[in-house]
């Protein structure tokens, strides 16, 4: 199997941004739109100055003015921008300078042709509910995810967590892996022992072989 990529979200101090690293996850989010996980520019500038080179820096925006993202991602010194709202395939056009990840809500089926409109750099399959963007912490029936796999890297959210993460990856065998609330104590607060079984437990899978 190949190298799973994680990233873990919804980063909003110092401490879970070490921790993360010191796991070796390959990639760190930090949610710019409305969430009880909401940062701004100022203290992710702030946590960023203070991580060592080497781990990929994620933004999380929801339909924001697109030059504010910009702004938001050059101040930060962000590499890539996970798009969670009705962004365009024109829009992400515009945001070239950077990896650009759309996600994708599932419902009952997927939709690859829509997905294949847009030319970006991974696409995020997230759980579908009414009222939230992300975070919901619940998962979507993985079955729909094998099937997107040929639209291009795929990255699989939505209630993943340390006790099933190893079924997830095995059924879906994902380009990434995006872990938020399922590694939380509470919205925002990371738990380190939950956060390091989710990397072992990845990982387990890639030696196995
Ligand atoms: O997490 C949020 O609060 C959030 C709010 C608005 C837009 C996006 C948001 N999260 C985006 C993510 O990358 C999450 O990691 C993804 O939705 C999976 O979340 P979870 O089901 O909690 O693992």
């Amino acid at each position: 199997m190949a190298a799973t990529r994680i990233k873990v979200c919804g980063i909003t101090n110092l401490d879970d941004a070490r921790q993360a690293v010191r796991l070796g996850v390959d990639s760190i989010g930090f949610i710019f739109a409305n969430s009880p996980r909401q940062v701004t520019a100022e203290q992710v500038h702030q946590i960023i100055n203070k991580l060592p080179p080497f781990i990929n820096l994620t933004g999380v925006f929801v339909d924001e003015d697109i030059e504010e993202v910009q702004k938001t991602a050059d101040y930060c010194g962000l590499d890539t921008l996970q798009l969670h709202g009705t962004e365009t395939p024109e829009y992400c056009k515009q945001l070239k300078a950077w990896k650009v990840i759309k996600a994708f809500r599932v419902r009952e089926k997927l939709e690859p042709k829509r997905m294949a409109a847009y030319e970006i750099a991974g696409y995020l399959l997230d759980t579908y509910q009414p009222k939230r963007l992300g975070g919901t912490g619940k998962t979507f029936n993985w079955d729909l995810a094998v099937e997107a796999e040929e639209v291009g890297p795929i990255i699989l959210a939505g209630g993943l967590n340390p006790d099933n993460i190893t079924t997830a990856v095995k059924k879906v065998e994902p380009y990434g892996v995006d872990i938020n609330s399922g590694v939380e104590s509470s919205p925002g607060q990371k738990d380190q022992q939950k956060l390091k079984r989710v990397v072992n437990n990845i990982r387990r899978l890639e030696y196995a072989e």
